[in-house]
């Protein structure tokens, strides 16, 4: 709702309130054109200030009412009605101003902003655009290139800039509110008519066409198959071509389109999947609201490799003292020399003071006796992470949180290395650490909550999205890749290319397809993995080459490392580079002609593979391998893997993420088609649809939303 006050006598205030964004509810809007009426009904107001509650003026329309049918007054004519007012409105923008909220501040006739606040158009994160005379007002106030800038990025931009731009006339360090409401009282009387956006002109520079030309271009490169961004375009492109009213048609026309998208539900899904991870719950029923994190000032990384430089720079940006061990003398010197650069630079490009001074070096893991907490990032390997921890625990001080940087070995095995396995927690970050958001909290069966709270608090603090998921082979995102490569490769067997699959997948909106990953991450990496699992035998050939354990095995990526093909790092994997380190994959004859030497020894005959198959073997696999992770309560719920697959593996984000994705195609379809591809494949069990899958199919289809009732009680596995 909107609250009405007089202040100073001749002010009206309206103050927005709708905890916790003062978001544009129903209630909220019809406040506004309430007190909009009272205020310009009263004869002893001159002015008007309109402000949010608790320091901050408004996050925007109410996401959470997207879904329902809209009742109360519609934004477009509120805003029309704060424009047409026949008295001074100033909006006071404290906190934050985004989407109808900076649409709001944009229809009063002059905006105070305090230098804290931020402003903004996000809706294209939601796959939507401005749609109250956004997308028609700000080019008209501050021009075509920076209002594109702006609604098509998303991104938030400062109270300086937004004085800058010409978005606000006004930043103030002291109380915003009172400077508005001064303010308000010195234009009083005076003529609005310069001071509606929306009589403007919309300004034309002469290379009009070339500006649009190139955001499309933009757009069309980072969008993946997002809609939202180009209909930005679209949408302003209308400011120029026409007048406002006919805008203002187009602009509703577009937003239409895109509210009524598949791609707007998935956004505004994850908008919430996204919050909805920092409330985990574990297995043995652990919560965010009952297990308190303990204070960490000083942190540990033991290894100094390239994920233990990321750590190390993460910490220090987020301001811990850390203790950076790396105990060869050479490496420790490089690994310096690469952390000072990576923090030299993260500090140029976020404009904060460089963070070298919280970092102490050492080649002597006892350098680690008072820190509060200590992240191991050596090799990916058990034996030496055994000796690390047994290490640590005796080093220590008691009660020291002991995390692991692990992708996927068993968190409970390293606990028991130590003293107390309770303060034992995985951490799994992904590379490089110091840009990717993702973080799996991983805890074991010993675990203590406080130990998983402090995990996850601190990874926030990293600026990271946190994710608890329960400790298994891969935790979550790395045990639903295994499925998926698997049918990648089997569908090389089959008959189809890497660049064929990767198309697919590329289509799809996958930031890279499967093999391109593949061979950016290193061939070797799996390839050691099932050496140690006693996957990788001798070559031979005939049927018995391609099973393991009575299931369908391929050997191609075993075959490729032991001719030296690691992918980008040694110029040959999947495909083929200009040099090693070379980034730009291009397809290889000689792998094409391997393939059909493999399948000509093996007895397979190269078909055609369609793009559906390709898509339905390697996405259903994935969801499966999903739902059984549900199944086993080693993630809590759907949002948490969705969360996972889009900042951890490239999972486009306008889909929602895998598990939103299963929903939207149809659980049933889902468990149709997984049927068809294992009749066909009886020897890949990863194929057999999993009861948690079936169970949700058949009754009927639930929302989302709903399937944790389903799940009910996970049969936990820890
Ligand atoms: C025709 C009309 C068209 C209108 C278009 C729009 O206006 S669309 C909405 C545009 N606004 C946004 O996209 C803003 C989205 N919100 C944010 O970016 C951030 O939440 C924030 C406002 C910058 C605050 O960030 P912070 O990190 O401080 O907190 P959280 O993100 O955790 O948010 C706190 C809680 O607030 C809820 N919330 C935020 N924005 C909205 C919103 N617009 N509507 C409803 N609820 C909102 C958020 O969900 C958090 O609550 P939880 O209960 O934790 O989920």
């Amino acid at each position: 709702m909107a609250l009405y006050s007089r202040v100073s006598g001749s002010v009206g205030m309206i103050t927005l309130q709708n905890p916790p964004v003062n978001a544009l509810s129903a209630a909220v809007r019809q406040g506004i054109v309430d007190m909009m009426h009272r205020a310009l009904s009263e004869p002893e107001v001159k002015s008007v200030v309109i402000c949010g509650q608790n320091g901050k003026f408004c996050g925007g329309a109410d996401i959470r009412e997207f879904g329902a049918k809209m009742t109360g007054p519609p934004l477009v004519p509120m805003v029309h009605l704060i424009e047409a007012a026949s008295k001074p409105v100033v909006a006071a923008i404290e906190g934050i101003a985004l989407g109808g909220g900076l649409e709001l501040a944009l229809s009063c006739h002059y905006r105070i902003a305090h230098s804290k606040a931020r402003l903004g158009f996000p809706e294209v994160a939601l796959g939507l655009l401005p749609g109250a005379g956004g997308t028609q007002r700000l080019p008209r106030l501050i021009g075509v290139p920076a209002a594109l800038d702006l609604i098509t990025t998303g991104r938030h931009v400062t109270a300086a800039e937004a004085r800058q731009l010409g978005i606000v006339d006004e930043v103030t360090d002291l109380n915003a509110v009172d400077a508005a409401v001064k303010f308000a009282q010195s234009v009083t009387g005076k003529s609005l008519d310069a001071r509606r956006i929306s009589t403007y002109p919309c300004p034309r520079p002469p290379d009009l066409d070339a500006i649009f030309e190139r955001a499309m271009q933009q757009v069309r490169r980072s969008a993946r198959g997002a809609i939202a961004p180009g209909t930005c375009v679209q949408a302003v492109h209308a400011a120029v071509t026409l007048p406002y009213a006919k805008g203002m048609e187009r602009e509703r026309e577009l937003f239409s389109l895109l509210f009524t998208s598949g791609q707007a539900r998935a956004l505004q899904y994850y908008f919430f999947a996204q919050r909805a991870v920092s409330r985990w719950s574990t297995a043995n029923g652990a919560r965010w609201d009952t297990s308190k994190p303990r204070p960490v000032r000083k942190a540990a990384v033991i290894g100094l490799g390239t994920m233990g430089r990321g750590i190390t720079v993460s910490l220090a940006q987020a301001g811990f003292s850390v203790v950076a061990v790396e105990t060869q003398e050479k490496q420790l010197s490089e690994a310096k020399q690469a952390v000072s650069g990576m923090l030299e630079r993260g500090a140029k490009r976020r404009g904060v003071p460089l963070a070298h001074d919280k970092i102490k070096y050492s080649c002597s893991v006892q350098a680690v006796a008072d820190v509060d907490l200590v992240i191991e990032a050596v090799f990916e390997d058990m034996a030496l992470k055994k000796t690390v921890f047994q290490q640590l625990s005796a080093i220590c001080k008691p009660g020291v949180l002991l995390c692991t940087n692990t992708s996927g070995l068993d968190i409970d095995e390293l606990a028991s290395q130590t003293q107390s396995p309770e303060l034992v927690v995985g951490m799994h970050f992904f590379a490089p650490a110091h840009v990717m958001q993702l973080l799996e909290v991983v805890y074991g069966p010993r675990s203590s909550p406080e130990v998983v709270a402090t995990a996850m608090q601190m990874g926030k603090k990293m600026g990271k999205v946190s994710v608890a998921v329960g400790n298994c082979r891969g935790f979550v995102g790395n045990r639903m890749l295994k499925p998926y490569l698997e049918q990648a490769f089997f569908l090389l067997e089959e008959g189809a290319t890497p660049e064929q699959v990767d198309q697919v997948l590329e289509e799809f909106g996958f930031a890279m397809g499967v093999f391109k990953v593949s061979d950016l991450s290193g061939l070797d990496v799996g390839w050691k993995v099932r050496k140690a699992d006693g996957l990788v035998s001798p070559a031979s050939t005939g049927t018995s080459a391609r099973i393991r354990g009575g299931s369908r095995y391929s050997p191609l990526g075993d075959l490729l490392c032991e001719r030296g093909r690691f992918g980008q790092k040694t110029g040959r994997g999947w495909y083929q580079y200009d040099k090693p380190g070379g980034r730009v994959a291009k397809p290889d004859p000689w792998l094409h002609g391997f393939l059909e030497e493999y399948r000509a020894q093996h007895g397979l005959v190269a078909r055609h593979i369609d793009h559906q198959e390709v898509l339905e073997r390697c996405l259903y696999a994935l969801i499966n391998e999903g739902f059984q992770i549900l199944q086993d309560g080693i993630a809590a719920g759907p949002e948490d893997i969705d969360v996972i697959y889009v900042l951890g593996y490239g999972w486009p984000r306008h889909r929602g993420g895998p598990m939103f994705y299963a929903g939207q195609v149809g659980l049933d379809k889902v468990v149709e088609r997984l049927e068809h591809y294992q009749q066909i494949h009886p020897d890949v069990p990863g194929l057999q649809p999993c009861s948690l899958l079936r169970k949700l199919a058949a009754s009927g289809n639930p929302a989302i939303h709903k399937w944790r009732e389903v799940i009910q009680k996970p049969r936990s596995q820890l």
